[in-house]
């Protein structure tokens, strides 16, 4: 059973950046995780690379060889990675251990995740692979400095989500920018009614009914953020234990953990603490209390 976070979200929020924190993060606490870049545009990492989709093709070769300009030039790319799913990323899995922890960093084009089946096919194919796979999804906290870029995000976060069918974890992201964190209060925990009425007030008369179609929106619910400051350590963590719970990741490791116990210690009581302490460490996004 492997594990995978398919890191998405808007160009610029903050994907490549997470990515190398996360990465950073990992080398602190020694856990180990390889991150894949499957931006063919991307050119600079900030992490050690394990597998580049630029392997296979970069948008500089797609838009030369075939005259496209650089959005085409992606989408032609990743249609090509979705036609090389049985070989190339096929052979790229097999440099990894089949317990190991992949965190896929994509590029910023909406379309990938709104309406084009690159990502949903790839996606499939890992499952098929034996991977837990989580979404993680990336919106740039000052895209929501006012309510109706945040229903935008939250509009584009649930297209994601219905299309590629994961468990989803919303992250808001460069909250060290957040000047007042007060402010967000109200989009990390939102009432529709409040929304509504500042979408109203807001907006021109003619929108009124489209707003409230939009708020009272039975999946809207479902989108919620959890805001991530790179500058902790305990931020950090804790969006991390909340989607290794998602992916179940830890499980099979705390049962080997306490098979190793048990060996080492028959005394009950002992084996019991021991465990209970990992269970913990390993899934309770509360043992890592965020502090804004
Ligand atoms: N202050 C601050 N800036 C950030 C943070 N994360 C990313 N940035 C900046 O935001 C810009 C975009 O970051 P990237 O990590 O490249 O964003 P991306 O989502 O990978 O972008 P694309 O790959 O183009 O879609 C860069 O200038 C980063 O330095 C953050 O947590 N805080
Ligand atoms: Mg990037």
């Amino acid at each position: 059973m492997g594990y995978a976070q398919l890191v998405i979200g808007p160009a610029g929020s903050g994907k490549s950046t997470y990515c190398s924190s996360l990465h950073q993060h990992c080398e602190t606490t020694r856990r180990k995780i390889h991150i894949v870049n499957l931006d063919p545009a991307a050119e600079h990492f900030d992490y050690p690379v394990a597998a580049d989709i630029i392997e296979l093709i970069s948008v500089d070769d797609a838009m030369e060889d075939l005259n496209l300009r650089p959005n085409g030039g992606l989408m032609y790319c990743m249609e090509q990675l979705e036609g090389n799913l049985d070989d190339w990323l096929e052979e790229e899995l097999d440099n990894f251990l089949d317990d190991d922890y992949l965190v896929f960093d994509c590029p910023g084009q909406i379309e990938l995740f709104t309406h084009v089946p690159v990502l949903q096919n790839f996606v499939e194919h890992l499952q098929r692979k034996n991977f837990n796979v989580c979404a993680v999804f990336l919106l740039d906290s000052q895209f929501i400095t006012d309510v109706a870029k945040y229903i935008s995000g939250c509009m584009t976060s649930l297209s994601a989500m219905i299309q590629l069918e994961l468990p989803h974890v919303n992250i808001l992201s460069k909250m060290d920018l957040v000047k007042n964190k007060k402010d967000l209060d109200y989009y990390l925990e939102p009432e529709a009614r409040v929304l509504l009425s500042e979408l109203n007030r807001n907006m021109a008369p003619q929108y009124a009914k489209l707003n409230k179609a939009l708020v009272e929106l039975d999946e809207f619910s479902k989108v919620n953020f959890v805001p991530l400051d790179l500058r902790k350590e305990s931020s950090i963590q804790y969006v991390l234990s909340m989607i290794d719970n998602c992916i179940q990741y830890g499980k099979l490791l705390m049962l080997k953990l306490g098979t190793s116990i048990r060996m080492r210690t028959t005394e009950p009581s002992k084996i019991a603490l021991h465990k209970k302490a990992k269970i913990f460490s390993l899934y309770d996004p509360r043992s890592f209390p965020i502090k804004l």
